[in-house]
């Protein structure tokens, strides 16, 4: 049996992806797993009993991915599993952006008497917006959501230019040929009405808005920010509404000064709160570990490198170790020394980190803890497991 341990909202039909009859879930004290969304395990400790972390949702700027590699631990994330979401959001927040909906909304729920029809005739010029439109909105990141967003807002009339100079090939060809990219975001600054943000907080991300960037963008421009809180230099745009250079900020990730200003639109992070993003979270995520648990096999993991090879023989062994020379050798020296014979191998890296599978014939389950010993004497392994085929094993 195998124990998830779960953080903060998961969509039950993420959980019902784990059957019953190999895994429990939250029962353990050493789980083996963990699934969890904007839990900030930087300051939640996990243990090398930890063998993959996976994340419904996007950023993982939450997890200590440094420490997770060192430890051997696998993490994973959801891309795109949410990135509708946030995109109607925003969809949603330019409109709030452009026409006074709350307060008018808050006005008419007020009106009382008999003549409410005339008061609303008469008043209702005070919520007189503007419209998008023809209107020029700077999209700062073409990933999941941004490319989403650029098609979004070209379809309501925008003028969409776009900006992300490490664009992946995946998502560059799911961007229309028609929307225009910057080359510097000085270029995309200049000439929107409109910013919005959808990049991941990395170090070199941090306070990429920052007051020379505002001062790079239009008199009156909306800046939107839903990546999240740090990408943006919450006092420059602080100052830059007190000053009027922008009109107005709109943003997931608040903080008492931000909401006490009344040019700011403050939401509780909501982005990926849906309920079809959750879901759709929930299951990915629960699907990436289990294959990672069960076969060993990664994809969308933000540490490690994507192995994917077809589980048929006996027996699986997994290895991360070091990305140094001669480790395959060393490897397969020891289990020659056993006098197994492979069947299959493959050996992946990323950076710092390698990863290594083969498969083989079985051998009696004694043996394991002495072969997994063994291994484990090889300096630069970290993680060594053997994994049954559940369907070819005797
Ligand atoms: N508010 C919310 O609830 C949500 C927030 N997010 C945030 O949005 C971020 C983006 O999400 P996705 O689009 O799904 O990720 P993604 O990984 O598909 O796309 C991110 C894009 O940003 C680009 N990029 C990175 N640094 C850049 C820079 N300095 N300038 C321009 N482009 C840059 C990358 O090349 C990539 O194409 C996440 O990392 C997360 O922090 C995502 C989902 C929900
Ligand atoms: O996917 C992301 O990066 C998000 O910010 C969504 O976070 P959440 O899962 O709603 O806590």
């Amino acid at each position: 049996m195998m124990d998830i341990k779960t953080y903060n909202v998961i969509a039950e039909e993420g959980l019902a992806e784990f059957p019953k009859k190999i895994y429990t879930i939250n029962q353990s004290q050493r789980p083996d797993a963990l699934l969890i969304r904007s839990q900030d395990m930087h300051k939640t400790p996990f243990g090398t009993n930890i063998l993959a972390i996976a994340r419904a949702g996007a950023g993982v700027n939450n997890i200590p991915l440094v420490t997770a590699t060192d430890m051997g631990t696998v993490v994973f994330n959801t891309p795109g599993s949410n990135a509708n979401a946030v995109k109607e959001l925003i969809v949603a927040m330019l409109l709030l952006a452009s026409r006074p909906v709350v307060p008018a909304i808050n006005w008419a729920h007020k009106l009382g008497g008999a003549d409410v029809s005339l008061q609303t005739e008469k008043g209702k010029d005070h919520f007189a917006g503007t419209e998008l439109l023809g209107k020029s909105i700077g999209v700062v990141g073409l990933g999941s959501v941004g490319s989403r967003v650029a098609k979004a807002t070209a379809d309501l009339g925008m003028k969409v230019i776009g900006y992300d100079p490490y664009i992946s090939v995946e998502h560059a060809w799911q961007l229309s040929s028609d929307i225009p990219r910057a080359e510097t975001l000085e270029e995309l600054l200049e000439q929107s009405d409109f910013v919005t943000i959808h990049i991941p907080y990395t170090d070199r991300n941090h306070n990429l808005i920052g007051a020379k960037q505002i001062e790079q963008m239009r008199d009156g421009a909306v800046l939107l920010n839903y990546s999240r809180g740090g990408i943006v230099d919450d006092a420059a745009v602080l100052r830059a509404l007190d000053a009027g250079k922008i009109s107005q900020f709109m943003t997931d990730f608040g903080t008492p000064a931000l909401a006490a200003n009344k040019k700011v639109i403050v939401t509780p992070h909501l982005g990926g709160t849906t309920e079809e993003a959750e879901v759709n979270g929930a299951r990915m995520a629960a699907q990436t570990l289990r294959r990672y648990l069960e076969t060993g096999n990664i994809n969308n993991s933000v540490n490690f490198p994507s192995v994917d090879m077809p589980f048929e023989a006996p027996l699986r062994l997994t290895l991360i170790h070091r990305n140094v020379p001669n480790m395959v050798g060393r490897i397969t020296t020891i289990l020659a020394n056993y006098n197994l014979n492979i069947d299959n191998m493959i050996n992946r890296s990323r950076e710092q980190i390698a990863y290594t599978v083969i498969d083989m014939a079985a051998i009696p389950t004694e043996q394991f803890e002495e072969i997994r010993t063994e291994l484990m004497t090889i300096p630069e392994v970290i993680r060594v497991r053997i994994l049954k085929n559940p369907i070819t094993f005797q």
